[in-house]
């Protein structure tokens, strides 16, 4: 299969250190010799930050406004464009700070219905001393924002603990884990700490099949029972907010329709492109908040067949494997032939 390029957004609140991570991310891949892309959102109209980043790093830039609000879409426009053109081997979206989250993760999710991009994780970096400013008010806007960033979150990146003292730390500590009960807490002072376990922390699913399972589940037609060694391994897999499937195989319409029915209330957001092996079309699919539509589609170009989840801590591992298993299902078995003695 073509590779999937893996995305991550960065996002925290102004000032709470994202650039100053970004440029750290960026050393780390350059030094592994991978070709790192950047998309940059800027509330103003010259991107000051952008500035900061080596010129070879490709970059994108969306100027102007919020991503998660007034230039949303451009978001996944402007990451198609970024694909096609550089070829990147992961990309970054260094969000404003103002940004809702989850709506850049719609905008991602958007672009991976047309191009081999997968969320891979949703890192949060966090003022330490601001937060705990915020968190003893317990009010306004600002308050609301750094929640929803931090509740989203699949790893949080406790920034500037220079600025409090041990016991503050534990205090914010407290508060970021009743918030978000299932992203790894990385304290830190000028975001510098350990990168590749950040990444790792960062959650990412595994779409590409594991070497064991390629050989014995699919090839054999049995997939892996779910909660086996193989799938619940990876508890890191189970808070992620986002799960991408690309099919290898089209699937029957009424199981897939079926399976839309029973996704877990953790799931609140799919959409995808969908072949069916018991019709000749391809269909658009979107669920939201338990209500499921299909469309009838012809796409222009080469399109994958895949199906995003956006959600909050469901089970990746679940879901995959269920697709897995609709897959297989699907497949014409050869016809057993007798022979006669
Ligand atoms: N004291 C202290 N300052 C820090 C730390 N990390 C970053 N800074 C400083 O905080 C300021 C903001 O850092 P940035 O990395 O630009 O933050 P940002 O989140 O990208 O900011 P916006 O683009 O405005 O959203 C800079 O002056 C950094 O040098 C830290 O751990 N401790």
């Amino acid at each position: 299969m073509e590779q999937v390029t893996p995305v991550y957004i960065l996002s925290g609140f102004l000032g709470s250190g994202k650039t100053t991570l970004l440029q750290r991310l960026l050393e780390h891949w350059k030094a592994l010799g991978e070709r790192p892309a950047v998309v940059m959102n800027e509330l103003g109209e010259v991107n000051l930050d952008g500035l900061l980043v080596e010129q070879s790093v490709p970059m994108a830039e969306l100027l102007g406004g919020c991503i998660c609000c007034s230039i949303r879409g451009d978001l996944s426009t402007e990451l198609a464009t970024l694909m096609k053109k550089e070829s990147p081997d992961v990309v970054i979206i260094e969000a404003t700070g103002a940004a809702n989250p989850l709506e850049i993760v719609d905008g991602v999710t958007e672009t991976s219905l047309y191009q081999k991009v997968e969320l891979k994780g949703l890192i949060t970096v966090v003022d330490a001393a601001h937060l705990l400013e915020l968190y003893r008010a317990q009010q306004g806007q600002t308050y609301r924002l750094m929640q929803e960033q931090i509740r989203c979150a699949s790893v949080l990146v406790m920034n500037k603990t220079d600025r409090i003292t041990e016991a503050e730390a534990l205090e914010i500590s407290a508060v970021l884990r009743k918030w978000n009960a299932y992203a790894p807490i990385m304290p830190a002072v000028r975001c510098e700490l350990p990168v590749a376990e950040l990444l790792s922390q960062a959650g990412g699913v595994i779409t590409e099949p594991r070497p064991a399972e390629a050989k014995a589940g699919l090839a054999a037609g049995e997939a892996e029972p779910v909660g086996s060694p193989e799938t619940s391994a990876h508890p890191t897999h189970d808070h992620v907010m986002a799960y991408t499937h690309y099919f290898k195989h089209a699937v029957d319409s009424h199981e897939f329709e079926q399976f839309v029915k029973e996704l877990p209330r953790d799931v609140y957001r799919a959409k995808g492109i969908v072949s069916f092996s018991d019709t000749s079309s391809r269909f658009l699919f979107q669920y939201a908040y338990r209500e499921s539509d299909f469309m009838k589609i012809t796409p222009q170009g080469e399109v994958p067949d895949v199906a995003v989840f956006i959600g909050e801590h469901f089970s990746s591992g679940e879901l995959r494997h269920r697709l897995l298993q609709l897959e297989m299902s699907a497949i014409p078995r050869p016809v057993k032939v007798r022979r006669g003695l």
